[in-house]
Order: C-alpha cells, then sequence, then structure tokens
C-alpha cells in the first residue's frame, strides 16, 4: 500500500475564472488535461514497460541497503571532517537540494556540525583553489559523481584534488579518501574520470545508465550524499513511493504530477512563456536550482519550453515582487508554503509596541511568515496573475522525496503532452566540446 501525499495542490487560482481575464481559461486547461491524459497514459505504457527507469527507482527500495552500506564505509572508522562532492548539474543539484534538510547551504545558517560540506559544482580558480589549501586532506572523504565520467569541471577538480594529495603524501591513501560513482565503462571505449581513479584504486559506484543526470536524485546520485549526511532515504523513497503510486490511480485530474503539467501545457497555450517557482523556506532555496536544470533542460527545445525562474520568500517580495504583479503578464507562478504559523521565536509585546507594530505582539515569527505566503499567493490571484498553490504540512525527507518525484513526472508529462522530448539534451554539447577545444589552443 502506498502512503499519502505529503503535499496539497491546488490550481484554482490559475483559473480566470476565478481571477479574472488574465488567468488560464477552462478551455485551456481542459485542452491541456486532454494532452496529459494521453500523454500519462504513454508514460504508465513505458513505465510498464521497463523503459522509465527512473521511476521504478523513485518508486522502488531494493538498493536502499546497498546506499546505506556505501554511505558507511565511505565514512569509514575514523573521524571525518570534510566531505566534498565534485560534479555538476546532474550531478550534485539533487544532493544539494536533500542536504538543506540538513541545513547545508541554508542562507544565513549553513550547516555547523562536522563533517562540514562542500559542493564543487561550479568550477572558480579561486574558490577551488582556496578550498584545496584550507581542506584537512587526511580527514576529508570525497566523493565525484558523472555519469558520463567525460565532464571538464568534474575532471579538472579531480586531477587537481589528486595532486593535492600527491603535494601532501596522502596519494596512496586515495582509495580510502575517495569514492566515484559514474557509468560503467563502455566495452573498449575510453571513461576519463575511471581512468584517471581507479588506477589509484578508487572504487566506483555504478550511475544507472538509464536514469539521466537530472532525473537521478533518487538514486544513488542523491541518496548516497543524503545518507552520508545521515538523512532517512528510505523516508525519502517512501514520500516519493506514494506519489509514483498514484500514476495509476485513474483519473487525470486528481493525480497530482498530471494536474503540474496540465498548468503548465495550459499556460504554454495562453503564451506565458517564464514559470516562477517561489518557495517560502530557506531548505528548499536549492530545490528550486535544482528543478530550474530539470525543467531547461528537459523542456526547452525546437523553440519550445518556458523560462524557469528559482525564487525565495519572502526575501524575493523584496526583490522581484513588482515586476511579479505589474509587469508582463507572461508568468505562471507556483508558491511553495509551509505550515510555519506558530512557530519560531515569540515577537516581544512590549517591544512590537515600542515599534509601532501591536499587530505583531505575541505573534511568531513563523506568524509573519505564514502570513506573507497567503498574501502574496492572494495578491497574484487579485492581480490577475495564475497562481498554483503548493502547501506543505512540514518540511522532512518524507515531504521532500515527494515534491521531487512531483516535479520530475510532471516534467516529463509536460514535454510528452507538447511533443517535446523531455529526455535529451541535444544543445549543451556544442560549447562543451568548444570549451576544450579553447583550452587546449591557449584561448579564453
Ligand atoms: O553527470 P555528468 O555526465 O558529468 O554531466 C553533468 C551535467 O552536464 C550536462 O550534461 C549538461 O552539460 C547535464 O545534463 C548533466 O547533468
Amino acid at each position: 500500500m502506498s502512503g499519502t501525499i505529503a503535499f496539497q495542490q491546488s490550481i484554482d487560482l490559475a483559473r480566470a475564472s476565478r481571477i479574472g481575464g488574465n488567468g488560464l481559461p477552462d478551455t485551456a486547461i481542459d485542452a491541456a488535461f486532454a494532452a496529459v491524459g494521453t500523454a500519462l497514459a504513454r508514460l504508465n505504457a513505458a513505465v510498464e514497460k521497463g523503459d522509465l527507469p527512473l521511476v521504478d527507482v523513485a518508486g522502488g527500495s531494493d538498493d536502499l541497503p546497498a546506499i546505506h552500506g556505501a554511505a558507511t564505509r565511505f565514512l569509514g572508522a575514523s573521524p571525518v571532517t570534510d566531505i566534498v562532492v565534485l560534479g555538476t548539474g546532474g550531478s550534485s543539484l539533487g544532493a544539494q537540494a536533500l542536504a538543506q534538510l540538513a541545513f547545508y547551504q541554508v542562507p544565513g545558517l549553513g550547516r555547523r556540525d562536522e563533517p562540514r560540506l562542500h559542493f564543487f559544482d561550479n568550477l572558480d580558480p579561486v574558490t577551488f583553489g582556496i578550498t584545496l589549501e584550507r581542506l584537512p586532506l587526511d580527514t576529508t572523504r570525497v566523493l565525484a559523481v558523472s555519469k558520463s565520467g567525460g565532464t571538464g569541471e568534474t575532471l579538472i577538480q579531480a586531477i587537481t584534488l589528486l595532486a593535492k594529495l600527491d603535494e601532501a603524501g596522502l596519494r596512496d591513501r586515495a582509495a580510502s579518501l575517495i569514492l566515484g560513482l559514474s557509468e560503467p565503462r563502455k566495452d573498449g571505449k575510453a571513461h576519463p574520470l575511471r581512468d584517471l581513479l581507479e588506477p589509484e584504486g578508487v572504487q566506483f559506484l555504478d550511475h544507472h545508465t538509464g536514469i539521466g543526470g537530472r532525473y537521478s536524485v533518487l538514486s544513488n546520485v542523491g541518496l548516497l550524499p543524503a545518507a552520508i549526511l545521515g538523512l532517512d532515504i528510505d523516508a525519502i523513497r517512501a514520500g516519493a513511493r506514494a506519489v509514483v503510486a498514484s500514476l495509476k490511480d485513474g483519473d487525470v485530474h486528481a493525480i497530482q504530477p498530471a494536474v503540474g503539467a496540465a498548468l503548465n501545457v495550459a499556460a504554454h497555450l495562453e503564451g506565458k512563456g517564464i514559470a516562477v517557482l517561489m518557495a517560502y523556506t530557506d531548505r528548499l532555496e536549492r530545490f528550486a536550482k535544482w528543478w530550474i536544470q530539470l525543467w531547461a533542460e528537459s523542456l526547452g527545445k525546437k523553440g519550445l519550453g518556458s523560462q524557469p525562474v528559482g525564487a525565495l520568500g519572502p526575501v524575493d517580495q523584496h526583490s522581484q515582487q513588482q515586476l511579479y504583479l505589474d509587469g508582463p503578464r507572461d508568468k505562471l507562478f507556483t508558491v511553495i508554503t509551509l505550515d510555519v504559523k506558530g512557530t519560531g521565536p515569540l515577537i516581544d509585546a512590549e517591544l512590537a509596541a515600542r515599534a509601532g507594530q501591536a499587530g505583531f505582539a505575541g505573534k511568531h515569527v513563523g506568524d509573519f511568515v505564514a502570513a506573507q505566503g497567503l498574501a502574496m499567493t492572494d495578491t497574484f490571484a487579485a492581480n490577475g496573475r495564475p497562481v498554483r498553490q503548493i502547501r506543505l504540512q512540514r518540511l522532512d525527507e518524507y515531504t521532500l522525496g515527494a515534491l521531487l518525484a512531483q516535479f520530475m513526472l510532471e516534467t516529463i508529462l509536460t514535454g510528452f503532452a507538447l511533443g517535446i522530448d523531455p529526455f535529451d539534451q541535444p544543445a549543451v554539447e556544442e560549447a562543451k566540446v568548444l570549451a576544450k577545444q579553447y583550452l587546449a589552443e591557449g584561448r579564453g
């Protein structure tokens, strides 16, 4: 039996019938649901045939003991002060989204406990150089992730790190300090990351060959770092499983990824070219980053697709709200709120009165944030800006697993419904190849 879906979704305030003429007309939403119904049948048939391993993995649990075991071996017996994850795009962003549950890079707070966590998904000579100097290498563990094994950034980081170990007299310990995660070597073919690290004795876990990087968060790519951080990966999967199981529920209007896809398809039909995801919790800041890659790389093809924008509430109310409410009517908004009423520090009544804010008195910080999320949603609607609401009771592993599954499935269904292949990314190769050529030629 599958569990309950960890969030509530409503598209009511996206409808023109609710918010006026600039909302999405029912005719567009009905047409979108018809297209998504066909897309859903295609998706379910592909799952049935075993052609969509990402869905099997998201809904399964057989591989979890192996991931737990790998996490234990990775940490080893001696104390670990720092964990470095090398990898970019889909080899990093999903793990970062999960790591925010353990307060990784949460704005204004960050993670204070050891092991410290470093995701090097962007290549910056200054940042990487300084961190390499500062890292206590003998108590650092490195996870090098790349589906293809050929990504320049990841390779350069791995090469320089290996050289640093050498310099520190630790190269003979590379096998216990580094773990790789990549596709298996194909017969007779070069595999740059394995070719680099395996001669040092570095072990590799296999990246599922049938799961693209941006869809890999619920595989060992996201769950190994999560397990290393002590997150409950079984609960992450359980949350995802509930969403996956709902795909067979029958009524397309009640299947949450299908509802989300229909909304986006309707927005497409109405010429809204920008999708904004605004979450009212710091711990979903990386989730938005993860979704941006998922959405952009999956759907931005052949002149189609919408521009994903990540926003954080309430801070972006003080940055982008003016444009959102009064700028071009080209956006579909998704507001994710967390039930934070009654949580956080109490606002002292006397001090609130002194600041002339009697309305703050006796309230909690969470009461204000909850009021802001609702006020923002209602203001979108009042200004005729279509907005989808996703409400979370709590933010934990189960909920995040559900959200990750929801947004991956919604993306696939949107692609299928619009006639876009959501699994390839033909355009990204060009600049990658050129960059390696320019590097060899000394250009830049
Ligand atoms: O996991 P890899 O093969 O290193 O690729 C990293 C990222 O680079 C891309 O290929 C884009 O350049 C993404 O699709 C992918 O997630």
